[in-house]
């Protein structure tokens, strides 16, 4: 039997349009001298949702970021903010943000709570109450110089920072960087439990894929600087699949059922382990259908997210 692909297969955009976004860039795009960094990236990130921003190690996602932070300025490309251009008023924008950079550049002759008579100043919503307590929580000395603090507790600390100015929106890059998986998850956790509480949103970017799962609604997928997917996790999961042949029974350019080559995306396609393996990604439609009729000495592997990420980068 043939399968009826009705859709062609795509990594195309697939937003839930939810309201107005809280961020959206389009067609954004960056170069360092010769280099080009973001190359017409474009997402939408709508409120109250966790978005998971996932890219290789140099794909560009720090660089968009400090974009929308306002760091750097974009060469060209649209930025709203709160439904509002970011350059039309980035500083009354950012005092609505709360940021956790990659790397914490914290004055290290600092203790936390002169940190927050500091900071306090500059965001009108500050809450001392909340910063007391995530200080209690994650168990950071308030009177010891920032200096003497590990990795991990200088990511806490910035965290503890950015949601004790009540923002309505979370920028976190690779906040993680540097935790243990006790450490990681418990701040992954609280990411979750108060952006819930205060209906915030969150832009959480990584490389991380069990990062992601744990904590994300949908996610972005980054590649050289352009965005090769956004949507939610499962139906990119369930739009790819990998199937096994073993080589003695593959007959060259076969497939593992009776669909036609042109209508689906082979992802890849190889030997492993004495076996022909094929991983391929179809419309949701079929996958939806479990209309997979397998051809004889085929079988269906399982993909680990990391699998599908990998799948989908290489392809990009
Ligand atoms: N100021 C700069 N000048 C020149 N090149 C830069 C600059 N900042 C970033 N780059 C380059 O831009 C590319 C993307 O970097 P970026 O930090 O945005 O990636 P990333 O996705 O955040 O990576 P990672 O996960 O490793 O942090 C890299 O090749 C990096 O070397």
């Amino acid at each position: 039997m043939m399968i009826d692909l009705a859709d062609e297969p795509s990594l195309n955009i697939n937003h839930r349009t939810a309201g107005t976004p809280v961020l959206a860039l389009q067609d954004v795009r960056k170069s360092f001298g010769s280099l080009t960094v973001l190359d017409g990236l474009s997402l939408a990130v709508y409120p109250g949702e966790v978005f998971g921003f996932l890219g290789r190690n140099g794909a560009g996602k720090s660089t968009a970021i400090r974009i929308l932070m306002g760091i750097l300025r974009c060469d060209a490309g649209h930025i709203n903010v709160f439904g509002k251009s970011l350059h039309s008023d980035v500083v009354g924008i950012r005092q609505r943000i709360g940021y956790v950079a990659q790397e914490q550049n914290m004055y290290p002759w600092m203790t936390p709570k002169v940190l927050s008579r500091f900071v306090r100043g500059f965001y009108p919503r500050w809450d001392e109450k909340r910063y007391q307590k995530l200080m209690t929580d994650f168990e950071l000395p308030p009177g010891r110089r920032i200096g003497t603090f590990s990795g991990g507790m200088k990511a806490k600390l910035a965290l503890t920072l950015a949601l004790s100015t009540r923002p309505q929106l979370l920028i976190l890059d690779e906040p993680t960087a540097g935790m243990d998986p006790v450490a990681r998850r418990e701040f992954l956790d609280l990411v979750r439990e108060q952006t819930m509480q205060d209906g915030a949103t969150t832009f959480f970017s990584t490389h991380l894929i069990d990062e992601i799962e744990a904590v994300a609604d949908r996610i972005g997928i980054v590649e050289s600087g352009r965005t090769v997917y956004d949507g939610e996790l499962d139906p990119l999961r369930n739009s790819i699949g990998t199937w096994s042949i073993a080589m003695q029974d593959y007959i060259p350019g076969s497939m593992p059922g009776e669909f036609s080559r042109q209508r689906l995306r082979v992802l890849k396609e190889g030997e492993r382990q004495g076996r022909w393996v094929v991983s391929l990604q179809f419309s949701q439609e079929v996958l939806a259908s479990h209309e997979i009729l397998l051809a004889p000495g085929w079988r269906h592997d399982s993909m680990s997210l990391e699998d599908v990420f990998i799948a989908v980068v290489a392809n990009a």
